[in-house]
């Protein structure tokens, strides 16, 4: 299973939290990334763990103030990107965009998407896989996998009736390892989680107990 731990905007050490996934992975067969801030790409892929960016803008090098260029998050370490998370919503051809835009700076693509029918489009665009996070289940602490496990199942059929080398994963209340474990049986690949684990009092041990059953 692969475990991705967005960090968001949360006010939590992101060197700390880094060197946690990164001393946890190495105690597990479960392969483990961080996504933290854009300014923090660096520092936190410094301490040697998979470090992924939160977001990559549909530009090239030029006249684009502001946005996120995916040969910099490259540069900084990244390894792979989110796209179109629920907090970072685009438009399709911007998807699309930021797909290109990232397989250009030989990034790994997660597009994220609210529900089975999204994700059949997500598929289509071609990323490396999709993440299925039902929006009104984010931060609660209520695990996909167990709220409702349809969605999972249903983001599983729809991504591999468009293209079965698109992985899927899935998100939204993922917190222990029995959420890791049902959305495991649900035909998922990995988990895309945050507050279980930026905001824990203990981010190591909510990782240790995310992985514990692995
Ligand atoms: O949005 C998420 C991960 O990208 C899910 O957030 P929570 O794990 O806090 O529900």
């Amino acid at each position: 299973m692969f475990v991705l731990v967005n960090l968001k905007t949360y006010p939590c050490e992101p060197v700390a939290v880094a060197e946690a996934v990164r001393d946890v992975d190495e105690s597990t067969d479960a392969r483990l990334a961080v996504a933290p801030q854009a300014a923090h790409l660096e520092r936190v892929a410094e301490t040697g763990v998979e470090t992924w960016a939160q977001h990559v803008d549909p530009v090239e090098h030029g006249s684009n103030t502001g946005h996120t260029l995916a040969e910099s998050v490259a540069d900084a370490g990244a390894v792979g990107t989110l796209i179109n998370h629920s907090e970072q919503r685009l438009k399709l051809a911007d998807i699309d965009g930021s797909v290109r835009a990232a397989e250009r700076a030989g990034l790994e693509t997660v597009v994220c998407a609210n529900n089975p029918e999204q994700i059949g489009a997500a598929a289509a665009l071609g990323p490396d896989a999709v993440a299925v996070e039902p929006p009104e289940l984010i931060g609660t602490g209520t695990p996909v996998s167990q709220a409702d496990p349809d969605i999972v199942e249903g983001a599983v059929s729809a991504a591999e009736a468009v293209d079965d080398d698109v992985s899927v994963l899935c998100g939204a209340g993922i917190s222990t390892g029995e959420d890791v474990v049902s959305a495991d049986d649900l035909g998922a690949e990995g988990v895309l989680l945050a507050s279980g684990v930026a905001k824990a009092d203990d981010p190591r041990a909510a990782l240790e107990d995310l992985v514990d059953p692995l």
